[in-house]
């Protein structure tokens, strides 16, 4: 086991392990000479606790991949952060990712782990999977050849791989196997923090309860905090302690799961939990007039404010802030007046 790789004693669950604060990141694009921002990540400040699961919510286009990205310090142009930052606390040190490069390179797969969007298939199809382990894992563990192909059997044995998929080659495993081992390779190295990107999307209802339950699994065993992202309010209901609702590159409510689907604080939430399918109601479910904006140059004020059934003249004009509110936080002028769902 990595000693190290566990919270010191003094740390408590309540640390945060991740704080995120005032992050920009736009999209720099240029169109026939005329250049442009999409600002996909807008001013956004968070934190992670430690063994905490913590879902981003949000409709396509809301900008959770691009924020989940950079929080993993996987950006590329034209993404770049424009302002603030991301810094997380391992074993009792900080790594600011976007001013050490050196360290947020050694963090990586032993600290701080990305299953990125579509990782089941980025097994190589060429070469068995057990190079890709050696690859990714190999030079963080410290391990003699065979101590270290022992571990990874170990670790597929208790994700529920039979260790024969180590000699196998991508295309003979189904896509809810390579998922499994997209997340035993993200785990392998018992990282203390999980970033993963819509892990269950690609995957039918069967096997994608299957995964949740893995990835909880995981996350218990480690004691360690997941960042996710997906638009399906039901799998945050089952495996998020929390949940950031992110709506044109803003953080827009943010609070215990629980809590927020028995009461909503922000009207898009309480539509996001209102429109999904429940068992024995046969009503049809309301959709939401318009479309999401255009980030390179998303409306005034309340960015949610044109398709806003409870909008006034001041969410036209005035954003509202971020503060808190119940045991979360809200940034909408009448939070007080939504509806339960
Ligand atoms: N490579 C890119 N170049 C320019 N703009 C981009 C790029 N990738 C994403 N965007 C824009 O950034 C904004 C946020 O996109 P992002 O993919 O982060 O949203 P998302 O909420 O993850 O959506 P989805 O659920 O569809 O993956 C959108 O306006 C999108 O068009």
């Amino acid at each position: 086991m990595h000693a190290t790789l566990k919270p010191e004693a003094s740390t408590s669950s309540a640390d945060p392990v991740l704080r995120v604060d005032n992050l920009k990141a736009y999209y720099q694009m240029n169109y026939f000479g005329v250049s442009r921002e999409v600002r996909a990540v807008d001013d956004i400040t968070l934190t992670i606790r430690r063994n905490e699961i913590y879902g981003i919510a949000g409709e396509s286009s809301s900008g959770k991949s691009s924020l989940i990205k950079t929080i993993a310090g996987a950006i590329r142009p034209p993404l770049r952060v424009v302002s603030g930052s991301v810094r997380f606390d391992f074993d009792g040190r900080t790594l600011d990712v976007y001013n050490d490069p050196e360290a947020m390179k050694a963090a990586r797969w032993r600290h701080l782990s990305y299953v990125m969007q579509g990782s089941m298939n980025v097994l190589n199809p060429v070469r068995r999977v057990k190079h890709a382990f050696h690859d990714f894992a190999f030079r963080h563990m410290g391990l003699s050849p065979s101590a270290f192909r022992a571990r990874v059997e170990a670790h597929l044995e208790r994700i529920g791989l039979d260790p024969q998929v180590l000699e196998s080659y991508p295309h003979q495993l189904s896509g809810g196997m390579r998922q499994r081992l997209a997340i035993g390779l993200a785990t392998v190295c018992e990282p203390e923090f999980i970033i993963a990107d819509e892990p269950t999307t690609a995957l039918d209802v069967l096997v994608q309860q299957d995964v949740l339950a893995l990835i909880k699994d995981v996350q218990m065993r480690l004691g360690s905090s997941i960042i996710f992202v997906t638009h399906d309010m039901t799998v945050h209901a089952a495996i998020a302690d929390r949940i950031g609702i992110i709506y044109a590159g803003r953080l827009v409510e943010e609070g215990p799961s629980q809590a927020m689907f028995e009461q909503p604080q922000h009207p898009y939430t309480a539509h996001l939990i209102a429109s999904l399918p429940r068992i024995g109601d046969t009503t049809r479910r309301v959709s939401l007039p318009g479309k999401p904006p255009n980030l390179a140059d998303p409306p005034s004020g309340c960015r949610f404010h044109p398709r806003c059934p409870l909008a006034i003249a001041k969410c036209e004009t005035e954003s509202p802030p971020l503060v808190p509110r119940g045991e979360g936080r809200v940034a909408c002028w009448r939070a007080g007046e939504v509806a339960a769902a």
